[in-house]
């Protein structure tokens, strides 16, 4: 066939050749032993290839759970063993409590065809791996986290009142308030009220990362040689078009690498004009150990790919979370009003039942209320339905099954979040699900599972509720929130849809925002919180 050169042919001989050796050796020298998880029948050599769904398979991993009666399955692909944990105590039993066993990731192949980074997301577990998790795991504990509160509140405002002011772009001056977030933290750079350039490449970081599939589940993954092929391949198999995705979307995760960087680079080396942040703690230590000849623990390189991290697995994470947040309130007007009372009782009001003043952190511990509310957004949407993969390192049993060396390990947080075992009408947005037996509540569990297990949970977790909390807070105390009407007067119910892949991000819906009073108006427009 015309589309085949010699080179393309003879890579992908090797790979079926390969596939089908690495099957019947596995099958050899697996004679004996323990069985392997349930899962539903594969196809010869292929194994589960065609069989999960490219489409949230999270859905389909969540029924085969109940088909098999087990929240352990096996599934393998062209010989790579996956694993598939539907349940929190399979979790907890597997990847936090043998931690050390299951704290490796896959290769990311696709990922590494997109152009990220030394990022701790997809590092293998390895020195490298434990360094970037100690820079960033000790910046953003709960107590570190409180020295962002004033970056956080700042922008929150600045957010909310640019909503006031332009309520079209809504959507946008959200990801604005994220993204300037973690840019300030990880570079110190603050961003433009307008058309700022880091946003537009956080929009299209966040496209090329939600469409991309699961992660270490595309053909290109199980394969990596076939990352050679030629692009127009693409169109005699559908399995490849991901690796065009892939090369399409490499110059905008490439920017998001290098354009913070290269910008306060300068102005830290001169040491003028520095902003507090991550990049200047970390690299201001690297350039006085090299002055004064002092080893240095970390590369440019290392710290580079660190601070990449808070920005790239930071800023549309919480912006996801915002409007998954916002879709419910809007769809629920009883459970946004319930969270403005309660903000408005904490915080209090004028003569004119108007809220006195901007919530700010302190004001956290009485909001019971809007914490479930931002808990069950975690929970009813898990950003990542399907996390992020973990990798086992040695043969593992488990319920008297064989866990295999090497074996893709996904913790399903869709599934757990759908555990009618805990959850009463799980598809149901209902913060009252956790509010105490003894306050009318159901007194159910909180979620666990939505920012990972292990060695890998999430290291931003702290960080990234805070600044929904008080983006939410902030903008009930001052906005209400509605459906678009019709021509006709009717309102209009925002669409519930996601993108398929790494980030469960909605899509795009109408929402009106608008200020509840003047006071309002004056908060929004003061300077007294900076
Ligand atoms: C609501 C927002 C967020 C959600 C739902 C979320 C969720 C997750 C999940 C599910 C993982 C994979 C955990 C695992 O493998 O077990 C993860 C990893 C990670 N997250 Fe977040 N995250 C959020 C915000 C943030 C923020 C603000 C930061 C910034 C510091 C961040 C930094 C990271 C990093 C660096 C990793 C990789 C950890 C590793 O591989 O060791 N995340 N996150």
């Amino acid at each position: 066939m015309m589309l085949f050169n010699l080179s393309s042919t003879q890579v992908l001989l090797f790979a079926v050749a390969a596939a089908i050796l690495s099957v019947l050796y596995k099958q050899f020298q697996n004679r004996g032993k323990l069985p392997l998880p349930p899962g539903p029948p594969a196809e010869p050599f292929l194994g589960h290839l065609r069989v999960v769904p490219a489409d949230h398979p999270e859905f389909a991993y969540t029924q085969w759970g109940k088909d098999y009666g087990s929240d352990v399955l096996h599934f393998s692909v062209l010989g790579r063993d996956i694993i598939v944990l539907n349940s929190i105590e399979a979790a907890r039993d597997l990847l936090d409590k043998r931690g050390a066993n299951y704290g490796d990731r896959p290769r990311f192949v696709l990922f590494e065809v997109m152009g990220w980074g030394v990022t701790l997301t997809f590092l293998r577990w390895s020195p490298r791996f434990r360094l970037h998790r100690k820079m960033l795991q000790q910046s953003f504990t709960q107590t570190a986290c409180k020295a962002y509160r004033p970056i956080q509140a700042e922008e929150a405002q600045r957010a909310i009142k640019s909503i006031m002011h332009e309520p079209q772009n809504w959507e946008v001056l959200l990801r604005q308030y994220s993204t300037a977030v973690v840019l300030r933290i990880g570079f110190g750079i603050k961003i433009q009220e307008k058309d700022d350039p880091y946003v537009k490449m956080a929009i299209d970081v966040e496209e090329a990362t939600g469409e991309g599939g699961v992660p270490a589940a595309t053909v290109i993954d199980f394969f990596p040689p076939l990352r050679h092929l030629p692009s127009a391949l693409a169109r005699v198999s559908s399995l490849l078009s991901p690796l065009v995705h892939a090369r399409r979307t490499k110059p905008s995760i490439q920017s998001l690498h290098d354009a913070p960087w290269d910008a306060v680079e300068p102005s830290i080396r001169a040491e003028k004009d520095m902003q507090p942040s991550f990049m200047h703690t970390h690299f201001g230590r690297y350039l006085a150990n090299e002055a004064s000849g002092k080893a240095n623990e970390a590369t440019v390189e290392d710290i580079k790919g660190a601070a990449g991290a808070i920005s790239i697995a930071g800023g549309n994470t919480t912006w996801s979370t915002i409007m998954v947040c916002i879709l419910n309130l809007v769809l629920h007007p009883d459970v946004q009003e319930r969270a403005r009372a309660e903000i408005l009782a904490a915080i209090g009001v004028d003569e004119n039942g108007d809220v006195l003043r901007l919530p700010t952190f302190d004001d956290r511990p009485q909001l019971k209320w809007l914490e479930y509310v931002i808990q069950e957004t975690t929970r009813w949407a898990p950003l990542s339905p399907l996390g992020v993969p973990h990798a086992s390192v040695a043969e593992d049993t488990y319920k008297g099954y064989r866990i295999p060396a090497g074996s893709v390990v996904y913790a399903n947080a869709w599934a757990m979040s759908r555990d009618e075992r805990y959850y009463k009408s799980p598809d149901d947005f209902a913060p009252e699900r956790y509010l105490p037996v003894a306050e009318g509540g159901r007194g159910e569990p909180l979620p666990d599972g939505p920012f990972g297990f292990g060695r890998r949970v999430c290291p931003g977790q702290y960080l990234a509720l805070s600044g929904v909390y008080i983006l939410i807070a902030t903008m009930l105390a001052t906005m209400d929130l509605k459906c678009p009407v019709d021509e006709e007067g009717n309102e209009v119910k925002p669409r519930v849809a996601f993108t398929n892949g790494l980030s469960n991000v909605p899509d795009s819906f109408g929402c009106v925002i608008v200020p509840r009073s003047e006071r309002a108006r004056q908060l929004l427009e003061g300077d007294h919180l900076l």
